[in-house]
């Protein structure tokens, strides 16, 4: 497999490292596409590594280097600039950010480069599970759907919560967002990925009841939700640890994109 990613911060890297790691399929070649004034820093980073990399400044360069695969680790700024042009090249894109999607002009423009591409926009499930049982539903019927995310305090430093509250002086769960899934995937680009999965999978970004919380006792990144409908009722709570590079995101989330990779690279897909 020719990888291409979008991005080289937390998620990236370590996707990089887990798929250097002696275990398990492993890309021929990865191309990256960052930011300009990110290129030679991240070639030389990549230097060390064993996969034969190569680093690109844009979404043609990438498109041009034809990757088997691309996935989008760069936030919502960085899906809509370069995602379009992949999916109309007929690239296949796993997208991170998700919450993108709670714009609907990208949403359909997404939607169209695919179409126009023959590709496919791949949604993986990230930091949160059950979204295969969620989707299953859907199709069956009615869904109920309430999402609620809980994180330590500094993990919504740069939010609007920052603005409403001194998230230094919050002593205990404290609730700093109510409002559907689009609401909160638009002002928290970077902590509501997990409530626009959910409500694309389910009752949709407008009919999805979001909690955010802030709480100085979560060790971790908080997921909880439950869903109720004609054929199934699930509540489903998953307790990330954070990653090491950015503790608003969680670990499981680069292996959910590692196993979007590998399905790619097996017989069996799972
Ligand atoms: N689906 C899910 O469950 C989850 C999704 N996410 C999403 O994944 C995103 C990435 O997370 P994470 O890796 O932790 O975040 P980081 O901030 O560590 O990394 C993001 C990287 O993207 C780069 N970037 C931003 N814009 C562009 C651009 N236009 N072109 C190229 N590179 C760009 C940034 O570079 P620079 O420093 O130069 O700006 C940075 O290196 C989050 O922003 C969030 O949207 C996160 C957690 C869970
Ligand atoms: O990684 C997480 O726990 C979830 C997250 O940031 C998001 O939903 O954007």
């Amino acid at each position: 497999m020719h990888l291409g990613i979008i991005g080289y911060g937390n998620i990236a890297q370590q996707l990089v490292t887990m798929l250097a790691a002696p275990k398990g399929p492993c890309p021929e070649r990865i191309t990256l596409l960052v930011r300009p004034e990110r290129q030679e820093g991240t070639a030389q980073a990549l230097a060390d590594q064993p996969i034969a990399a190569q680093v690109v400044t844009q979404a043609q360069a990438l498109a041009d280097a034809r990757p088997d695969l691309v996935v989008e680790c760069a936030g919502h700024a960085g899906a809509a600039a370069h995602v379009p042009a992949l999916l109309r090249a007929g690239i296949d894109v796993v997208l991170v950010s998700v919450g993108a999607l709670a714009d609907d002009a990208l949403h359909d423009r997404l939607r169209a480069a695919a179409e126009a591409g023959g590709a496919h926009l791949i949604l993986p499930a990230g930091a949160v599970g059950g979204i295969d049982l969620l989707s299953a539903l859907s199709g069956g019927g009615e869904v109920e759907l309430t999402y609620r995310g809980i994180k330590p305090p500094a993990a919504w430093s740069g939010t609007p919560a920052a603005q409403a509250i001194d998230l230094d002086a919050v002593t205990h769960a404290t609730p700093i967002f109510t409002g559907t899934a689009r609401e909160a995937a638009r002002a928290f680009p970077k902590n509501a990925n997990v409530a626009a999965t959910l409500a694309l999978a389910g009752p949709g970004l407008d009919a999805t009841r979001v909690e955010l919380i802030a709480d100085p006792a979560a060790s971790g990144n908080l997921h909880s939700y439950e869903v109720r409908s004609g054929i199934a009722n699930y509540t489903m709570t998953i307790e990330n640890k954070p990653s090491a590079g950015n503790a608003r995101t969680s670990l499981a989330t680069g292996y959910s994109v590692l196993r979007e990779i590998r399905n790619r690279m097996m017989p069996v897909i799972l």
